[in-house]
């Protein structure tokens, strides 16, 4: 079976510290892949590389067989590779409609063709209320991001992300600075995503993202040291060692 990722001997470093190093990961498809490690381990890096926000200094990248190393974000995209970010990303001064409408475009080809983006613009707003519409938010539309709940914003951002239907998702910590609440609503979306989508999740607190994981991979100081199921990473002395710092 074809990999949805194969990460192969990925290298970055920033001005000469080394913060991934010779990091190699396969993900099948469908799979739940769980990221995690301790602050400043690498991991929003690896994910950079792997989405195309930075350039790898070496390695090498494949979504669905395809050699994605060196294609810009937006080409990434188009071949199904979809993401969110650990800090928000949504434009605090613009209604939530307006968010979808330009993640949509983000990577739509209509983006290119201003003429026929007028024509469909009604298309567009009735598209992204359907997008809301997922996450429960479409009654609140014509609100500014901004005045929404922090749990609220991130089930708009993942909603954006799933509009663009990506064949892998690459989540970045989408349950950080949430209350417990939120927490539960932002799990069981992600637990509703289908199959058809493969997801590569950072987490930094483990114990949140616990029942997300299939497959666990644990970065420490830029390596993979510990990888396996569920079971077997959380049992692994490195983790309890390494990770959970007892
Ligand atoms: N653009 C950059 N320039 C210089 N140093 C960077 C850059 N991006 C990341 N780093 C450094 O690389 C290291 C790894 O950062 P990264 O954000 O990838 O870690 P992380 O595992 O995601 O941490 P956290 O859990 O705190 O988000 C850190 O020491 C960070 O300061």
């Amino acid at each position: 079976m074809t990999a949805a990722l194969e990460v192969s001997h990925l290298r970055k470093s920033f001005g000469g510290m080394a913060v991934t190093q010779d990091v190699s990961l396969t993900v099948q498809p469908g799979e739940r892949r769980l990221i995690i490690g301790p602050n400043g381990a690498g991991k929003t890096t690896l994910f950079n590389q792997i989405a195309g926000d930075i350039a790898s200094d070496s390695g090498s990248i494949r979504i669905f067989g395809e050699d994605v190393t060196h294609l810009p974000v937006r080409r990434r995209a188009h071949l199904g590779m979809g993401r969110t970010y650990q800090v928000i990303t949504l434009f605090p001064r613009d209604t939530l409609a307006h968010n979808v409408v330009l993640g949509i475009l983000g990577t739509d080809r209509r983006r290119f063709q201003p003429l026929r983006a007028l024509v469909s613009e009604r298309a567009l707003h009735q598209q992204a209320l359907a997008v809301l519409d997922t996450v429960g938010l479409a009654d609140r539309a014509e609100q500014l991001a901004g005045e929404i709940s922090y749990g609220e914003q991130r089930r708009v951002e993942i909603a954006v992300a799933m509009a663009q239907s990506p064949r892998l998702l690459l989540l970045d910590e989408p349950l950080a600075g949430l209350s417990k609440d939120e927490r539960t609503i932002v799990c069981a979306l992600i637990a509703d995503i289908p199959r058809e989508t493969t997801i590569v999740m950072i987490e930094h607190d483990m114990d949140s993202a616990l029942a997300f994981a299939e497959q666990i991979s644990l970065l420490h100081y830029g390596q993979l040291i510990v990888e396996g199921d569920r079971e077997m990473v959380v049992a692994d002395p490195r983790t309890q060692e390494v990770y959970l710092g007892v």
